[in-house]
């Protein structure tokens, strides 16, 4: 607040007569006081306003007129007073939780400054200017009760959904998750038990068994329904890009950054933030994730400011994250508190049985997706779908169910193409292939490397691998170079 100079427009019997015309218009009430602290102003906006008039106050002290008490009508002593107190320390002041008290014993909320008077440098009074606040006060406070009866509203809206979703669940089992064998009564069992608590879950499977619809469903099951779930997946993103990924960026925080954005975890608070291929995180995401699990807060790429969120967490991996421990690729002290409440969802080969509820399931949702009139798979296509071993799980069948649907010409599938012969079943099979596989890619490599493990033309620069991780990959599948 600025001082009031009146250099340029002399005291004349102490108050501004020469601008009293503008004083009379304006609507805030004006008191001038001299160094006294007796009033030697008061505009008309101040008598209509307090009912006090001119010659009720000038050349009087009327702390005990407009000021005497509080909102609550204790003693307001006049030491206490702002306006007082800037005629002792030349300070101005701002109020806005004080009442004036009018003529008739009734009083008002006001807002008013008071400000030092100064002429030749010299302080020569104060001037206190208030306008009455009664509506704005009103206006608020009609705010805040519409507020808190939307707030209560919505909290009882929420808290109602969530009750009918879990009586759905309860009575049907259904929780958007097809199966009826004990490992998936099994999984729903555990998803119940624990959506409705805040517990960190660390979902495990392989690609495509549906470990984002356990995600989703756990969201959907909580209190947290009616806020936002944010699924990032880490294996989408550099490590660089991961971080403002999740934690947001300032405006110049790096080359490219050229707006401020918020991360994945800003716009999950109060909701459930679901870190997909978690195993995916470098070493210095890990660090930073243990931070915000621990202490609930972070910061921006690029800035200092702590911002605390409240996220329920869930995370997602295909990996065994324990041997991820082992091989010093995740932190261990991360790994625990990820691991609170571990969801293992089977593997389709696993839950054959899963297999015909699954396949009407997928083709309903087919026929919406493409405007077909699929009834049934025939027989013969059900068994040989049951005797396929899906490495692609739930997602193969899906894909399987939708190229034959669109092929077909009939409203039975009757999977032509689908050879029972092409994968018999058995239940180690796809792990088995993969090793294979990796076992297979880094012998061809070596190979091509004369069996240089380190070094810039070393086998773990073109694999992209770490030495130490490569031997131990090798050590694992048991890779020997040949004598
Ligand atoms: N039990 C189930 N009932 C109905 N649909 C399922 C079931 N399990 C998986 N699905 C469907 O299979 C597809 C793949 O599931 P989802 O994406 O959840 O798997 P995922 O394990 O997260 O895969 P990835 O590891 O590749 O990320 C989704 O369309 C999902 O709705």
């Amino acid at each position: 607040m600025a001082n009031i100079n009146l250099d340029a427009n002399p005291l004349q019997s102490e108050f501004l007569p020469e601008n009293q015309l503008i004083l009379n218009a304006v609507s805030e009430g004006i008191y001038g006081f001299n160094l006294d602290g007796n009033a030697v102003f008061i505009n008309p906006a101040a008598e209509r306003m307090t009912g006090w008039k001119s010659e009720d106050l000038l050349g009087n002290n009327i702390h005990d007129c407009h000021h005497h008490s509080h909102n609550d009508g204790s003693h307001y002593p006049k030491e206490d007073c702002p306006i007082y107190n800037t005629l002792n320390d030349g300070i101005a002041r701002e109020i806005s939780h004080e009442v004036f008290w009018r003529k008739d014993g009734s009083s008002f909320p006001v807002h008013y400054t008071s400000t030092p008077v100064y002429k030749d440098g010299k302080m020569m009074g104060v001037v206190a200017i208030f306008r009455d606040i009664s509506i704005q006060k009103q206006t608020e406070k009609s705010l805040r009760e519409a507020l808190a009866q939307v707030q209560a509203l919505s909290e009882t809206l929420s808290s109602e959904n969530q009750y009918l979703q879990l009586e759905l669940a309860d009575k049907t089992g259904d929780v958007g998750i097809s199966g009826n064998s004990p490992k998936i009564k099994l999984l729903i069992q555990q998803i119940k038990l624990v959506a409705n608590t805040d517990s960190t879950v660390l979902i495990s499977g392989e690609n495509g068994t549906g470990k984002e619809l356990v995600a989703r469903n756990l969201h959907k099951l909580s209190k947290r329904a009616d806020k936002p779930l944010v699924c990032v997946n880490c294996a989408a993103f550099s490590a660089g890009l991961l971080e403002s990924e999740l934690f947001g960026h300032e405006k110049g925080a790096y080359t490219g950054a050229t707006n401020r954005r918020k991360g994945r975890f800003e716009l999950a608070d109060k909701g459930t933030l679901f870190l997909d291929e978690v195993a995916e995180l470098s070493l210095e995401a890990q660090s930073k994730l243990l931070r915000v699990i621990q202490e609930k807060e972070f910061e921006r790429v690029g800035s200092s400011e702590t911002i605390k969120v409240d996220i329920r967490l869930i995370t997602a991996t295909h990996h065994d994250l324990l041997k991820r421990v082992e091989q010093g690729l995740f932190r261990m002290d991360l790994y625990y508190r990820l691991n609170v409440f571990p969801i293992q969802v089977p593997a389709l080969r696993d839950r054959i049985s899963d297999i015909p509820e699954l396949v009407s399931h997928i083709i309903q949702e087919l026929n919406r997706k493409l405007g077909k009139k699929i009834t049934r798979v025939s027989q013969q296509g059900v068994q040989k779908l049951m005797q396929h071993t899906w490495p692609g799980n739930v997602r193969e069948l899906q894909n399987v169910l939708e190229r034959e649907t669109i092929l077909s010409q009939s409203p039975v599938l009757k999977l032509t193409q689908l050879s029972a012969s092409q994968t018999p079943h058995s239940s180690d099979s796809a792990a088995h292939t993969l090793a294979e596989v990796e076992k297979r890619h880094i012998i061809k490599v070596l190979k091509q490397t004369k069996w240089r493990i380190s070094g810039s033309n070393g086998a773990a620069a073109t694999l992209d691998l770490p030495p130490s991780t490569l031997r131990s990959r090798m050590k694992k599948l048991n890779i020997k170079r040949p004598i």
